[in-house]
């Protein structure tokens, strides 16, 4: 018989690194409260017949949220045959308050004292012992992080799991509470196994509604227990469930205070630099600069050095390493050559004749040729069709190649995104933001599965399990993939190649900029719903203990950008490969002259016949206003819906196939030419494509979060209305800042501007009968 373990404890404690270094997973690890939502379970890698659960993080098992009631039903009705208890160490007040309730459980429970690296550098000192048998329970001294005390843990945890001895707390209650404990045991009888019937007595001496109905008891039992309820309440002048946590605390002090020796040290380094980096002033703009640096570094300047060199070389035509300069030169002379033939009316043949002296750089240095070229000429030289050479070329290394090109910039962001993360930097973001959150009546839980989107917009999308306010939460999944996840970063790197073309220097804020866009995006979009009767109502209080900074583990750092980079590869292997084939296809069949078939790719502007072009043409007049209405920039568009990174795959494909590409081979300027060069119009484009409704995977996590339909169809709609109205004010306004005139669509955008502004500025308006003065009266009398 296997032996089941279960890791619990508060959120942010250590359970999943302690979890991924056990079983050799590589689970989500954040620095912040509410990274693991869902229970997970793995293999132990030293001991087979162990399996060990990690489970979403809590503060108590009277829960309130999802996430918390997965924990709570798996430690009560799971029966697992031991528990994990993780304590962080440097906060054992909070931390035992949990830990006194799974006591209760009637499991054979280990106490981890985690995080003792820290506890050691902070100078203090527990005593392991005293705590023991206080608790009554094995305690065992570790760091998840290090892997210290690991072995020890577990050899520990197997042999509880062998004893089955439940844990015997040496924690007693008021006499008075003991004492209505024990007449509520009595009644009880032999309902319930002695292991438990502490657990029960408490609950239903708290009145828990969930454990009445699940014990199903006759109503004479009911009322001796509320007779008992209602005496201690009298006794106690206070209502019952405020007793017992009280007990709980009370315990847990005498407890602390004898195990426990805090060392006198000053402020510490965390307060420190928490001092400046959440002060009320220089908490946003430091938020501000770092972001700004990151999508800076990752998009404008590391990440673009990567990828010209992936471009150059594994989609262009390859890398010449020596005497670039010489072959440069050659090349400026023969293209004037060509341009001054073209312009002196030279025939076709001997325009065709120059196209042949096209100087070779293999012949001027150490040259290696690019796939593409490598991959033509095999085609070509094994007699392959034209067709499939085209397919494979144009479509498949143009497509997935485009995609790729990019993962050098996702690596930079991923491990700048991961290094705030790890040292405990992002969790005061969301300390900070949720200052800001809350002077809009939003609740500042809304900002963690923000901090997700950054990555991917599925997890973000499920984090938001942890907000127990429907509306909250509703508005939540409605509005975070609005941030862009690193899908979406390629447009941004796209996007900024396009407008940046020689001059990088001046354009530098552009990828910024667009991070920025998308915070702002929610923002906006929270106020404006909160506003709406569906959404009218109070936030969440947010309460969140910020995790001390430390030095970020270089394995567990990696380790999140190699999952996350790992994710976008199999994804351009996968979902972009399969696109691309069918965009290919969709842009090389189409009707011409009443036929139905393959185009001709001889035909001068064939792609124009194509089944692609057809449904971008039919559908092109929505982006007109924004400034992108060919069926190009419009197709583009709508594969990016089955994934984001399918926008810069479509535009590789049409750059490869089409006129766009011929003007210019690099990707960027065939894309700024595709857009007739306007930067308002590849800013609406951007930002349309940014803010709209997010790819299948993200719909598909909407749409469960939501389990309604209707609400999955309300939030994909307000999200392309409200990309749309972006992208239209961006590109009129833009026009009309740029000297162009006005017309009837700029007066749209300012229709919807003023419309916007009225819905953000106007008061809270009422929906339950007192006026919005009254209410903010009663919410100033709550704070
Ligand atoms: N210094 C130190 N840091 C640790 C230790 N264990 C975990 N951490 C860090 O604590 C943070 C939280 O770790 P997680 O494993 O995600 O915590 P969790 O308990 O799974 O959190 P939830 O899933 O939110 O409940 C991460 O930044 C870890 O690197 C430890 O022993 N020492
Ligand atoms: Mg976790």
């Amino acid at each position: 018989m296997g032996i089941r373990i279960a890791l619990a404890g508060n959120p942010n404690c250590g359970k999943t690194t302690m979890f991924n270094d056990l079983t050799g997973a590589s689970q989500y690890v954040g620095n912040w409260p509410g990274v693991t939502v869902e229970k997970k379970e793995g293999t132990y890698t030293r001991d087979k017949d162990v399996t060990i659960t990690d489970l979403p993080g809590v503060y108590s098992l009277s829960p309130y949220s999802p996430e918390e009631i997965v924990t709570r039903d798996y430690l009560l009705d799971g029966r697992p045959d031991a528990v994990i208890n993780l304590v962080d160490a440097t906060n054992m007040e909070r931390n035992l308050y949990l830990t006194t309730q799974i006591l209760d459980l009637g499991l054979p429970v280990v106490v981890a004292l985690n995080m003792m690296d820290l506890v050691e550098k902070n100078g203090d000192k527990i005593d392991a012992a005293l705590l023991s048998k206080k608790l009554g329970c094995p305690v065992v001294e570790t760091s998840a992080l290090k892997g210290r005390g690991m072995d020890d843990l577990l050899k520990t945890a197997i042999d509880a799991a062998r004893k089955g001895a439940p844990a015997a707390p040496d924690m007693r209650f008021a006499p008075e509470v003991e004492e209505a404990l024990a007449k509520i045991i009595d009644v009880l009888g032999a309902r319930v196994t002695p292991n438990v019937a502490r657990w029960f007595a408490i609950k239903l001496l708290e009145g828990e509604q969930k454990t009445i109905d699940q014990l199903d008891l006759p109503a004479g039992d009911l009322s001796v227990i509320s007779a008992v309820r209602e005496a201690l309440e009298d006794r106690m002048d206070d209502d019952a469930e405020s007793v017992v946590t009280g007990e709980r605390y009370d315990a847990i002090g005498d407890v602390v205070s004898a195990a426990v020796k805090k060392s006198l040290k000053g402020t510490t380094t965390t307060q420190k630099i928490d001092r400046v980096v959440t002060n009320r002033w220089l908490g946003i703009p430091i938020f501000v600069v770092i972001m700004f640096l990151v999508y800076y570094i990752s998009v404008s300047t590391v990440g673009t050095l990567f990828t010209d060199w992936a471009n150059d070389g594994v989609f262009g035509d390859g890398w010449l390493y020596t005497g670039t300069e010489q072959y440069d030169e050659a090349v400026g002379a023969w293209e004037e050559s060509v341009a001054a033939a073209e312009e002196g009316g030279a025939s076709e043949g001997e325009l065709a004749l120059l196209a042949e002296e096209e100087p070779d750089p293999a012949a001027f240095g150490w040259y290696v040729p690019g796939l593409t070229p490598v991959v033509t000429d095999a085609l070509e030289s094994n007699g392959v069709a034209p067709w499939l050479t085209s397919l494979i070329v144009s479509g498949i290394l143009a497509g997935v190649g485009a995609v790729l090109g990019f993962v050098p910039q996702m690596i930079v962001l991923f491990l700048l995104l991961s290094l705030l993360e790890a040292c405990g930097y992002m969790a005061r973001v969301a300390f900070i933001m949720d200052r800001i959150f809350r002077k809009f009546g939003l609740s500042g839980k809304s900002f963690i599965p923000m901090l997700i989107a950054s990555g991917c917009g599925v997890p973000a999308v499920m984090a938001t399990k942890t907000i127990e306010n429907e509306k909250d939460r509703r508005m939540t999944i409605m509005t975070t993939t609005m941030i862009p996840c690193g899908a979406k970063l390629p447009i941004i790197a796209l996007v900024f190649g396009a407008i940046a073309g020689a001059d990088a220097a001046s354009t530098w804020w552009i990828a910024p900029v667009f991070y920025f866009l998308g915070v702002i995006a929610i923002i906006v979009s929270g106020i404006m719903l909160r506003k709406t009767k569906m959404f009218a109502g109070e936030a969440t209080p947010f309460i969140m203990e910020l995790p001390q900074y430390h030095v970020p583990a270089a394995k567990n750092v990696l380790l999140a950008t190699w999952e996350r980079v790992k994710s976008f590869i199999v994804k351009a292997g996968t979902i972009i490969f399969l696109s691309s084939i069918v965009i290919w296809f969709l842009m090389n069949f189409g009707f011409y002259e009443g036929a139905f078939g393959l185009l001709d790719t001889e035909m001068d502007d064939y792609i124009q016949y194509s089944l692609m072009a057809g449904l971008g043409n039919a559908i092109a007049w929505i982006f007109a206003p924004l400034g992108f209405g060919n069926w190009e920039s419009t197709v583009t568009s709508i594969t990016g819906l089955v994934a984001k990174e399918n926008v810069v795959a479509t535009v590789g494909i049409l750059t490869s196939l089409g006129e766009a590409g011929e003007a210019d081979p690099s990707m960027w300027m065939a894309f700024g030419a595709l857009m007739g060069g306007s930067v308002p119009a590849i800013l609406a484009f951007c930002a349309f494509n940014l803010l709209c409704a997010p790819c299948f995977a993200a719909i598909g996590t909407i749409r469960r979060q939501m389990a309604s339909a209707k609400w999955t169809w309300f939030a994909i709609g307000y999200m392309t209305v409200f990309a749309w109205c972006v992208g239209l004010m961006i590109y009129q306004f833009g026009m009309l800042l740029g000297g162009g005139g006005f017309n009837g669509w700029t007066g749209v955008a300012l229709v919807v501007l003023a419309g916007m502004l009225f819905q953000l500025f106007r008061p809270m308006p009422r929906y339950d009968g007192k006026s919005s003065a009254g209410r903010l009266e009663a919410e100033k009398n709550a704070a």
